[in-house]
């Protein structure tokens, strides 16, 4: 009786919970389209700038816009947190102020998402994700990207440089986050190395945080010659443009981060043998830098689980074969490769760092 009383306050719990909840599904998009908004209006930057919490009339006068609907956008960003209100005194009315979230909608700086946040709000980025369903029951002939934009993210890049820039600089906002995670967890990887070479390493983040953080290291940053043609100048970095299929500048390390994951098996498997190639067979190796997925979810991060699994669906919708991959088909992968063996270290970020050796 006791626990046919309990299960039935489960149920009734789980329905109250379900009422609620599904109203995020309803209008999940709203979120993305409100911070998207926020960074394009620059409402971090005016605060930023500012120097101290504003006002709305103080806002909306350094936004040049009509301070009624900024208050219902504050409101709502206020409301999700990202935001801070602070109530109105006898000194003065209500003030809007920073909060750590709100300092990652900047549009510059070391925490800065916002290119990353701009890129996958865009249209370009967007449309895809309606073609997911089909993809999955093989209604299109294309992968979605391709169905839509009729030629893969590579050649839309090279085709589209504002899309190619706005990529890039997503990109970096990434290596910003998780290089310097990297670097603190496993700086020892990069020990005894003089050079290394990055492959797909966009517009070179990646490769000179690496360098200024190991003052010993040589580095190539290596990518598409539309990419590298917008990667800095930098001391003790080259920029090589060229086709990771074809060949990789030899180094005695090849670092490789969030480019595996862009493509399936067969194209990994080719990928990591140029790189196999480009190293030294008896002390090189090839650094990893990419999400494990834990299907068992044994560590229990279940909130970097959820970004893994979202960058999946990422995969699916943007790229035509990638995927995240398990413990299991990184082992396949870098066997196929032909490495002898590897290593897998998790790390406070949503990457590993897998380091396979020849
Ligand atoms: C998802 S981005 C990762 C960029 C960078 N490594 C990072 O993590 O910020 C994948 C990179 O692979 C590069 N790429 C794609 N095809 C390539 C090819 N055939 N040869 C060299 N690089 C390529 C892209 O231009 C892009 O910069």
């Amino acid at each position: 009786m006791e626990d046919k009383q309990r299960e039935l306050g489960g149920k009734e719990k789980e329905e109250e919970h379900a009422k609620v909840e599904i109203w995020k599904y309803v209008f999940g998009f709203v979120k993305v389209a409100v911070v998207k908004c926020a960074i394009e209006l620059g409402i971090a930057d005016a605060i930023e700038s500012h120097g101290s919490p504003m006002t709305l009339l103080e806002l909306s006068s350094a936004l040049r816009c009509d301070p009624s609907p900024l208050h219902r956008i504050m409101r709502v960003l206020v409301h999700l947190k990202i935001f801070k209100e602070k109530p109105a005194t006898q000194l003065g009315p209500k003030v809007y102020a920073q909060t750590p979230l709100s300092k990652r909608l900047l549009k510059s700086g070391q925490n800065s998402m916002a290119a990353l946040i701009l890129l996958e709000s865009s249209p370009v980025m967007l449309a895809p994700w309606h073609g997911l369903s089909a993809r999955i029951q093989g209604n299109i002939r294309n992968p979605v990207f391709e169905e839509v934009h009729g030629e893969d993210l590579w050649s839309f890049g090279a085709a589209n440089p504002d899309h190619n820039k706005l990529f890039n600089e997503a990109m970096a906002c990434d290596a910003r986050v998780n290089v310097p995670a990297v670097i603190e967890s496993c700086l020892e990887v990069f020990k005894g190395i003089e050079t290394v070479v990055d492959v797909g390493g966009g517009d070179g983040s990646t490769m000179r945080l690496l360098v200024e953080a190991c003052p010993w290291i040589q580095g190539i940053n290596f990518d598409l010659p539309h990419v590298v043609s917008l990667a800095q100048e930098c001391d003790r970095i080259e920029n090589v443009g060229g086709d990771m299929f074809d060949c990789v500048p030899k180094a005695d390390a090849v670092i490789i981060k969030g480019v595996l994951h862009d493509w399936g098996d067969d194209e990994c498997i080719r990928i990591l043998k140029k790189c196999r190639e480009a190293i030294p067979e008896d002390k090189g190796k090839v650094i990893i830098i990419e999400a494990v997925i834990d299907e068992k979810d044994e560590k229990g991060d279940i909130k970097l689980t959820n970004v893994r699994l979202m960058l999946d669906m990422v995969m699916m919708a943007h790229t035509n074969t990638g995927k995240e991959r398990t413990l299991k088909e990184w082992g396949y992968v870098l066997g196929e490769a032909g490495f002898s063996r590897h290593t897998i270290t998790p790390i406070d970020a949503v990457p590993s760092v897998i380091q396979a050796f020849p």
